[in-house]
Parts: structure tokens; sequence; C-alpha cells
């Protein structure tokens, strides 16, 4: 889905006229894009509106944010990143099948690509003005209409990227951290959405809220739990997972009352994990989720184009 939907129009902003001293082997201008959420990061490298490639970090240490910013090059601030990071990496290849950091052979460029950063974590925002060429991107800079100024842009950016990759009205299901509903209507305009605890999130507050409930963790091949469990184990995962299942299902069932031919797509760390369940449980409702980890990404590029 990495392919170029609309025309872009004629660059202005100084984060474009910054990108073309950073030019790659095709000439495309090179950025990095930057998702910051509650758990981790999410990266990605553009060239031009082609991505290049999307990896997650943990969070890196300021110390690290600064000595990215005195990096020479392209390869030395990948380098940087993905030196702090090895275990993250393999741990982010095995959950998404997906690309690690790029390995530093691209091509050596001149200065520092821009970073375009979208956060919903205002702490970890404040230590990446450090780096010489970064733009955080705000809700008012997504042209969805209806938003309601405490949206977060993590929602706004990942149903803008949907909708205009494959059409409104479209639903956003985000099963990371926290698990999210977000929709726009036909008209590009939000209609809502919904906000309550992720999966991990869930069970980390039973284990930790509890004085007897262990902490269960749940791998993302794990097949579904007995419905009536007779451990506590599977009591607990039991609990989260078939409610959570439901309750996801009673939001497509919603959605799809309001908006008949309504699109939904689904993203986030947790996305396979729920996407194996729902093939098992509600098959019909599977097949017609797209599947997307990048859609914040999307986002992005499309806010890039309107710079
Ligand atoms: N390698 C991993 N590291 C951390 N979480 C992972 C990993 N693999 C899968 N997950 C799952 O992904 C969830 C976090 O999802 P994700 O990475 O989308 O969160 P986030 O984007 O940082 O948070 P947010 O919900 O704020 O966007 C965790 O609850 C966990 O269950
Ligand atoms: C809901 C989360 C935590 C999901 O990452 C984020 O989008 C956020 O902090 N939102 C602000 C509240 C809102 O969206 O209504
Ligand atoms: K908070």
């Amino acid at each position: 889905m990495a392919s170029l939907r609309d025309a872009p129009r004629t660059p202005t902003s100084s984060l474009r006229d910054a990108a073309r001293t950073t030019n790659g082997t095709s000439g495309e201008k090179i950025w990095l894009a930057l998702e910051i959420g509650n758990t981790r990061l999410h990266w990605a490298l553009f060239r031009g509106e082609i991505l290049d490639n999307a990896w997650n970090t943990e969070y890196l240490p300021e110390s690290i944010i600064c000595q990215l910013a005195q990096s020479q090059t392209l390869d030395d601030l990948l380098l940087t990143i993905s030196a702090t990071q090895n275990k993250t990496r393999e741990q982010a290849q095995e959950q998404t099948g997906g690309s690690s950091p790029p390995s530093p052979h691209l091509p050596t460029s001149s200065s520092l690509p821009p970073l375009l950063l979208a956060s919903v974590v205002p702490s970890q925002t404040a230590i990446w003005e450090t780096y010489p060429n970064v733009r955080v991107i705000t809700l008012n800079e997504v042209p969805l209409k209806g938003m309601y100024p405490t949206l977060g842009i993590d929602r706004a950016l990942a149903l803008w990227g949907a909708g205009k990759t494959w059409g409104f009205p479209m639903l956003v299901i985000d099963a990371g951290t926290t698990l999210t509903f977000t929709a726009a209507d036909a008209n590009q305009c939000l209609v809502g959405g919904a906000i309550l605890p992720g999966l991990g999130l869930q069970f980390a507050t039973l284990g930790q809220k509890t004085g007897q409930l262990p902490l269960v963790e749940i791998s993302k091949n794990a097949s579904l739990p007995p419905r009536f469990a007779l451990n506590t184990k599977e009591a607990i995962e039991s609990g989260v997972i078939y409610t959570f299942l439901g309750g996801i299902k009673d939001f497509i069932q919603a959605w799809w009352n309001l908006f008949p031919n309504g699109k939904i797509a689904i993203k986030g760390g947790d996305r396979t994990l729920i996407i194996n369940y729902l093939q098992v449980l509600y098959p019909e409702i599977a097949t017609h989720l797209i599947v997307e980890p990048n859609l914040i990404f999307w986002g992005m590029r499309e806010i890039i184009k309107l710079l």
C-alpha cells in the first residue's frame, strides 16, 4: 500500500525543502516518520511518498536523542537508533513479520532527514525537540471534519490515512496499549469512537491490582482459551479475551447498522492475535477487515502532501 494515490501538491514547506537535501539514489526526498505511542516508538523511512521501511523500537533515552541530533549522515542516525535496540528489533520482527531498522547501507546523505513526529505522550514529544529538523504534527493539520480538541493525534492520523487509502465511511480499530474505535462518515467527518484498556493493559491490571491473580501473558499464536475455565489462568484469559472480541464484534455491528457499506481497518500491536481469534469466532467479520499496521504513516504521508 505504499503506492501513490493522488498527485503530490506543490511542495512549499520547509520540511519538504529540507528533504531535498537528503536525496536517495532515486532522487526521492528521504524523511523519517515517528509515532510515539504509549508503549513504544513506531518508525518509518520514506523515500518521497514510498514507505521504504517501518520498524518499532523502545523509547530512546534522552542522551541517545541528543546523539542522534549530532549525526552527520542518515547512516549514522540509523546506526545510533538500531544500536540501542537489538532486543526490541527482534521482538518487532517476530510480532509483525515485518521489518527492522533499515541496515545502514543507504545512500550517504549530506544532512539529517527531516523527522515528522506525531505523539500521544507529551513528555516524550518534549525530548525530541533537540532533533534539528523535527516537525510535530498537530490535530489542526488533519483535514478530518468535526474533530474534538482532545482527540488523539494517532487516532486522527490513522483514520485519515485509512480513509484516504481505502475510502470513507471508515472505522479504524487500534489494538495497542488501548483499544480504540474511531470512525468517519462519507463526508470525512468524525462520527466518534470509543476508548478502553487494550489486551495487555487488561491482563496487567488484573495482575497488579489484586491479591491473588497472576500476571497472564498471551503469546501471539495462542489458541482460544476454554470459555468456562477450571483454573485461574484460563479464567482470566477467557474473561478478557471473549469480552474483548465480543466488544469488537458489537462495535462492528453497530458500525454496520449506521453505515452498511462502511469499511473497517485494524492496526496495533495486538492486531494479529485479534484477527486470528476473529477468524475462528466470527469469520464473517474477519474477512471484512483491512489489516494494516502502517495506517498512521499513511496519514502522515497525506499530511505532508498538504504542507
Ligand atoms: N514487541 C512488542 N513490544 C511491546 N508490545 C507488543 C510487542 N508485540 C506486541 N505487542 C502488543 O502490542 C501492544 C502495544 O501495541 P502498540 O505497539 O500498537 O502500542 P503503542 O502504539 O505504543 O500504544 P498506543 O496504543 O498508545 O498506540 C501491547 O499491549 C502488546 O500486547
Ligand atoms: C486513546 C489514546 C491513548 C490511544 O493511543 C490516544 O489517542 C489519546 O491519548 N487520545 C486522547 C483522548 C481521545 O482521543 O479522546
Ligand atoms: K494519562
